[in-house]
């Protein structure tokens, strides 16, 4: 990693982070803070002779007055450097809830919205050294793990586009200093200067740590360690995917035998994949319930982990998912279901998906002849018209019906290699 002040070398630490054929329109998310505005300007000379078109724009969450004439600014220093520029404005603050996770949300949203519009694949953000430093710092504050300590990714996709961060590599100084050379002017987000924030704590923290060793560049370097670590990992549980897990019907079957011989980091990662693949739980179960989960595993007990079921069969284990957590679940015909059931079959008037339940079940008299026990057909999707069962697909009453998987076995196995 080079950090590094210099025009020339920073040029060339930003061209290093894309591919030899750059993508052919780039955007760039530019608040007007340090970071970003040096972003944008060395992105400029950077691709000043290639085949790539700029786009920037800047959100205005519309929670600072001053934030639409900043957003005006970075216009016209877009429009100075020939980049094309659009302002996004985000008035969903309801006043409910934790404000900055909100803002991030939607921040996010309109940012990979605007790219789709003017086909942009590619979106740069410009966060730091720094910014990856403090982030290790928080999650070390957490206990994280491996993945927690890899801390941000230099590239990710988010709602089918790639962000990337090409300045993760370079301190706020380096940039500082390039502004100040460039003569660029920039705003100082009054936020980072208030303690209320864990981020500005830490920063602060940073500085005292910085005699021991514990600086930016250090602490990336760390990060950088981390995410090879976790490739690693990712590539073990892929391959002990391979080996002991059978999809059954959006089911996970687990050799038990095999899933007990496993280091204990590979064993709680594959169970960590296969509960949210089942689930969908947008954030993974609490520590203390995956612990739970993985001794009920080693001692031949059923248990219950993020909305699904993990019943204990002898040799191997069923991970179903938890009618408790579908319960309520209802989709109109042709929208999927739990967020992964596809059903189709003849249109009905007024018929919806819903779990087929222990009622539903009842109606059901081949339902042995699956093989998938009462707790896991409770739980899947099934066609009602008012309280009428009209069809019951993964239970042996398939009438004219098929359920089927949006992400499929493939995805089971491919998204454990997609980080
Ligand atoms: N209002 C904004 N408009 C456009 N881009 C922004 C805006 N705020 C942040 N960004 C982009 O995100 C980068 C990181 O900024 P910041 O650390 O404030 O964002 P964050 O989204 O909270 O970061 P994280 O992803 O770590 O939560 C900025 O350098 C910039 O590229």
């Amino acid at each position: 990693m080079l950090l590094t002040n210099t025009s020339a070398e920073l040029l060339s630490v930003l061209r290093a982070q894309f591919p030899a054929q750059p993508p052919k329109r780039l955007g760039i998310a530019v608040s007007g803070g340090g970071d970003s505005v040096a972003l944008l300007h060395l992105a400029s000379q950077c691709f000043a002779n290639e085949d790539v078109e700029l786009f920037a724009a800047t959100v205005d969450h519309g929670l600072r007055p001053e934030a639409a004439d900043e957003a005006q600014w970075v216009a016209r220093l877009a429009a100075d450097l020939g980049v094309s520029h659009e302002t996004l404005n985000w008035r969903g603050w309801d006043g409910n809830g934790n404000l900055q996770d909100h803002a991030r949300r939607a921040r996010y949203a309109l940012l990979t919205e605007w790219a789709h519009r003017h086909q942009i694949v590619t979106l740069a953000l410009a966060h730091t050294a720094d910014d990856q430093a403090e982030t290790l710092l928080m999650r070390l504050g957490r206990a994280a793990g491996v993945s927690g300590l890899a801390a941000m990714p230099s590239r990710r996709m988010q709602d089918g586009v790639v962000l990337v961060r090409p300045l993760l590599g370079v301190t706020r100084e380096a940039l500082r200093s390039y502004l100040r050379s460039e003569n660029l002017a920039w705003f100082e987000d009054p936020s980072n200067a208030d303690t209320r924030y864990e981020r500005i704590r830490v920063r602060k923290v940073l500085d005292s740590l910085r005699p021991l060793g514990l600086d930016a560049r250090v602490l990336t370097e760390v990060a950088g360690n981390m995410s090879r670590a976790r490739e690693a990992l990712d590539w073990y549980t892929f391959l002990a995917a391979k080996d002991l897990a059978l999809i059954d019907a959006g089911d996970v079957l687990l050799d038990l035998r095999g899933f007990r011989t496993l280091p204990e980091e590979i064993a709680r990662r594959l169970l960590l994949h296969v509960v949210c693949w089942i689930g969908g739980g947008r954030y993974p179960p609490r520590r203390v319930a995956v612990a739970e989960a993985m001794s009920a595993l080693r001692h031949e007990r059923s248990a219950q982990l993020g909305g699904c079921l993990i019943l204990n069969q002898g040799r191997q284990a069923r991970i179903c998912r938890e009618y408790k957590a579908v319960e309520d679940m209802r989709a109109q015909m042709g929208e999927l279901w739990d967020g992964r059931w596809v059903l189709s079959g003849a249109v009905l008037p007024e018929a919806e998906i819903r779990p087929l339940g222990p009622q539903g079940l009842e109606q059901c008299p081949n339902w042995r002849d699956t093989g998938r026990p009462h707790a896991s057909l409770q739980a899947t999707p099934a066609i009602w018209q008012g309280e009428s069962l009209i069809a019951a697909p993964l239970a042996g009453e398939s009438r004219g019906w098929s359920a089927r998987l949006e992400s499929g076995e493939e995805d089971f196995y491919a998204s454990l290699l997609s980080h």
